[in-house]
């Protein structure tokens, strides 16, 4: 044994970082951090480890969840049927809280090694950067992986994206490899509120689904629909799409839905609302009963209810406090009349302390947006353009790309990407105009930050945002933010009359 506690396997030296470590072969163990040739034991846990590296890494996240006995593989394939005690407190330590059918909820993983993934899908996870699961992550891939349906929350920018693509990718390979002489109907749905969010999907999809028997179809507006159909004739495992266009598909063509055992809802509170429910609703009938996964940062008793009737047990997951700003997005309200606003925009892209670009000015209108951009253009020299549902899917593509290319450090934009967007590059967002709920606030702020990175939102408020004050001020204290002294003002007086009204 050496002194860090491995016994290697051979006399080697031990290998210090596990990009020294070779793949491993057929039959050879495998390290649970990242899947290369586990060469070493690691003493303190019994897992095969790679490197040094690896093990270290492993005794640091064992640690932070508590000191296990063995690897958390070994809570993953205990029989779902027992309680598991072990399984509460390591959700304890990461804050994620499972309710419904508990006892058919495997307990959460501490690697993707651990989820029996193929290897190929490790590997892509690996390519992609994927060293270990989000705590969402940690959670719902397993439970979606053993046939739950889940509603599932947690922070934006928390990777629940990946969360509903690795089990669906998984279990799609499974399907594929056992039935070799089925037809290629689709086997999973992905449904998203905007475009720009379905092509991000899509993408994602390809990249951890490269080199396996895994197609996508990407259906939604502003394409040809003829190509869309010729695609999933010649046989896809999974559609994206938005729900207008999948409904128009659907209507006009025969389509064999009967193998879809995946329908996922991604930012399922704005799914369920008018607008877009009936769509939903009128493909979910379509369907033969499957595995229903639900996502958002922000859910409501509401959707709960919905949600539940969509699948016959649904286990609700969520991680940390649900419905709440990312605390990774430092907010700063500022007081600003009506008609003060532009200036004040201006003076803040002007200035070098504040103007952190590229950035996201989101306003409430299509018009407002487009002649937003321009007034920014002219006025302060700085480039802006704008994005919006009334362009054609073309422009969309080509502003989005001028903007993630860096030729453009300026973006106003409606609500088209106030949700689910992955706006790597983003670090500031600047609310022009207050969106109408708390909610899709929580989701356009969300944008300055991914993966727990620092970002900024600078909100601009005022009297016409008088519906909201109660929402915001709690918002803004849930993370620490100051608050404007006009809101606090306003927003007791508010409290007060509403007070005394119900006292009459
Ligand atoms: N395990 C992981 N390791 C490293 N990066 C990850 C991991 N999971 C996801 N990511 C990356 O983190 C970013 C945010 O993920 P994602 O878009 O899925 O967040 P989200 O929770 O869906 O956010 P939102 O609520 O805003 O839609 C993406 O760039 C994604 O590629």
């Amino acid at each position: 044994m050496n002194e860090e506690g491995c016994i290697p396997h051979n006399s080697d030296v031990v290998k210090q970082k596990s990009i020294d470590q070779r793949a491993p072969l057929p039959g050879e163990p495998k390290c649970v951090i990242c899947s290369r040739y586990g060469e070493y034991i690691c003493d303190e846990t019994n897992d095969d480890v790679c490197s040094l590296e690896c093990k270290q890494t492993l005794l640091r996240r064992v640690d932070k969840a508590t000191v296990f006995p063995a690897t958390d593989e070994c809570f993953y394939v205990r029989d779902p049927g027992s309680s598991f005690p072990d399984a509460q407190l390591l959700r304890r330590k990461l804050d994620i809280h499972v309710q419904g059918q508990e006892a058919t909820v495997p307990p959460p993983v501490l690697t993707f090694a651990s989820c029996g993934l193929p290897p190929k899908l490790l590997l892509n996870l690996e390519t992609a950067g994927y060293d270990f699961p989000t705590p969402i992550q940690m959670q719902a891939i397993p439970a979606a992986l053993s046939g739950n349906s889940l509603l599932a929350s947690a922070d934006t920018g928390s990777g629940k994206t990946a969360s509903f693509l690795v089990p669906i990718i998984s279990r799609c390979t499974t399907y594929r490899s056992e039935h070799p002489s089925d037809q290629r109907n689709p086997l999973a749905m992905v449904l998203a509120p905007t475009r720009e969010l379905c092509v991000q999907i899509e993408n994602q999809a390809k990249v951890l689904g490269k080199g396996l028997p895994f197609k996508t179809a990407l259906v939604v507006g502003g394409d040809p629909m003829s190509g869309q159909l010729y695609r999933i004739q010649q046989g896809v495992e999974l559609i994206i799409g938005t729900p207008g266009r999948v409904v128009d598909l659907l209507v006009k063509h025969a389509i064999e839905l009967d193998n879809i055992m995946t329908f996922v809802l991604d930012e399922v509170d704005c799914m369920l609302q008018r607008g877009f429910r009936d769509l939903v609703m009128q493909i979910f009938q379509a369907l033969s009963q499957p595995q229903v996964l639900l996502f958002s940062a922000t859910v409501s008793r509401e959707v709960e209810k919905v949600g539940g009737s969509l699948a016959k047990e649904i286990i609700l997951v969520s991680i940390g406090n649900p419905n709440k700003p990312n605390k990774a997005v430092n907010q700063l309200a500022i007081w600003v009349d009506a008609k003060q606003k532009k200036q004040k925009l201006f003076d803040i892209l002007r200035s070098q302390n504040h103007f952190k670009p590229p950035a996201v000015v989101y306003v409430s209108s299509r018009v407002g947006a487009d002649l937003l951009a321009n007034a920014i253009t002219v006025v302060t020299g700085v480039k802006a353009l704008s994005i919006h549902g009334e362009k054609p899917m073309k422009e969309r593509r080509d502003v989005m790309g001028s903007f993630l290319g860096g030729d453009v450090p300026v973006l106003v934009s409606t609500g088209v990407l106030g949700r689910g967007v992955d706006l790597l590059v983003v670090r500031q967002v600047i609310v022009f105009d207050m969106p109408s709920t708390i909610k899709e606030y929580i989701h356009v702020i969300g944008r300055a930050s991914r993966m727990g990175e620092k970002g900024t939102a600078i909100l601009f408020v005022n009297e016409e945002d008088r519906n909201l004050f109660p929402d915001l001020v709690a918002a803004l204290k849930s993370s620490g933010a100051a608050i404007p002294k006009e809101l606090i003002n306003l927003t007791s007086k508010e409290m007060h009359n509403k007070k005394r009204r119900v006292g009459y």
